[in-house]
């Protein structure tokens, strides 16, 4: 039996609720969930679970995933801010889980689950050399920019992306570029490499108006002169929001790719990542799929729960009283 915390019940959140539901899993207990207003079961701490799913987008939270590693607490996190934020912060999680054991799934944080980082560590422990990564990361900008054809506001496209749940909590985070600095992070580190979260060079699409703003949706419309204006810039070829990093640079911003680019193909909320390595010197890998999205992303977390199963830790352990899945749905 694996007890499972839950800390976040937005969008995610409910939707790997709803998927344990839908499981109904012998094997899976839910023995606390909570957010910032309400704790269902025990506290944390009382509830002594073998994972913490972190599907929050908070700070604190992260911050504290190297402690729970440390106790020998297991980590599925949706969170970027964990191995996407400082080095320091990175490398105090990988220093935990190789004291305790306790593992750290993070699938969910860079495509919403798609086999990006399950592939680079697996070609490293295949011999590989990776030389780079070049992608779309963001699956709403992907989105807004497939839509954006200036005949509706950029503003009224990043409202229907943020009711869609593709965006973070709070879309600047999406619109400065700072997600995709996050995702680009986690990559990069994955792939051996001790990047400074500085080191990356970002192009914010926020404009100053709507980066004050206390009032996020009234400022929305800020975006949308520069947006046009970098619009009918265009002359061939269609705006991406594209994150590289190789010899060292890494950025993240807006390019305008040819229609035959790698990077260009796909639709909706869809992430490319072309990898390059030594395997992949002449034609990168490149994977491609939705990459936004509350289904894709709690099913991606509890994968990451399922690969758990052989752990030492859950043997012989007594089955544990499943905190009301009902009551998780009424605390959203
Ligand atoms: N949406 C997507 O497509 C994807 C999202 N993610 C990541 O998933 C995470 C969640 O996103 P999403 O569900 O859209 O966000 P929401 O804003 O919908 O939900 C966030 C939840 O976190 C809770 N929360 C905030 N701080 C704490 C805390 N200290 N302790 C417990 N709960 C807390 C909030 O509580 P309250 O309601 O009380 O404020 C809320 O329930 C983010 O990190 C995001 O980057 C990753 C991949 C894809
Ligand atoms: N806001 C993110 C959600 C997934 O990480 C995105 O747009 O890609």
């Amino acid at each position: 039996m694996i007890r499972l915390a839950l800390l976040g019940t937005g969008n995610v959140g409910q939707a790997v609720i709803a998927r344990l539901e839908a499981l109904d899993d012998p094997g899976l207990c839910l023995v606390h969930i909570s957010n910032t207003r309400v704790t269902v079961g025990p506290s944390l701490r009382e509830s002594a679970p073998h994972v913490v799913l972190d599907a929050t987008a908070s700070d604190a939270v992260a911050a504290r995933h190297a402690d729970w590693l440390a106790r020998g607490w297991h980590v599925v996190t949706a969170n970027k801010l964990g191995r996407g934020a400082s080095l320091a912060r990175a490398e105090a999680i990988e220093n935990a889980c190789h004291a305790s054991g306790a593992r750290y799934g993070d699938a969910a944080t860079v495509g919403a689950g798609l086999p990006l980082l399950r592939s680079l560590r697996a070609l490293q422990v295949g011999g590989d050399a990776i030389h780079g990564v070049a992608g779309v990361l963001s699956g709403s900008l992907a989105w807004l920019l497939a839509r954006f054809d200036g005949s509706v506001p950029f503003s009224t496209l990043v409202r229907e992306a943020r009711a869609a749940g593709y965006t973070e909590p709070d879309p600047r985070i999406d619109l400065s570029g700072e997600d995709v600095r996050r995702k680009l992070l986690i990559l990069a580190r994955a792939a051996g490499v001790p990047l400074e979260a500085d080191a990356v060079q970002v192009e914010s699409l926020v404009p100053q108006a709507l980066a004050q703003a206390d009032d996020i949706d009234a400022a929305l419309d800020a975006l949308d002169a520069p947006m046009h204006a970098r619009l009918d810039a265009v002359r061939e070829g269609r705006l991406h929001f594209v994150a590289r990093w190789r010899d060292g640079i890494a950025r993240v911003g807006l390019e305008t790719l040819a229609p035959n680019d790698p990077l260009a193909a796909g639709s909706g909320t869809d992430n490319r990542v072309a990898i390059h390595s030594a395997r992949y010197a002449h034609q990168p890998l490149v994977i491609q799929g939705p990459g936004a999205g509350a289904e894709v992303t709690a099913a991606a977390m509890l994968d990451d729960v399922f690969a758990l199963r052989d752990q030492p830790t859950f043997a012989g352990t007594r089955s544990s009283k499943n905190v009301a899945i009902g009551i998780g749905r009424a605390i959203a």
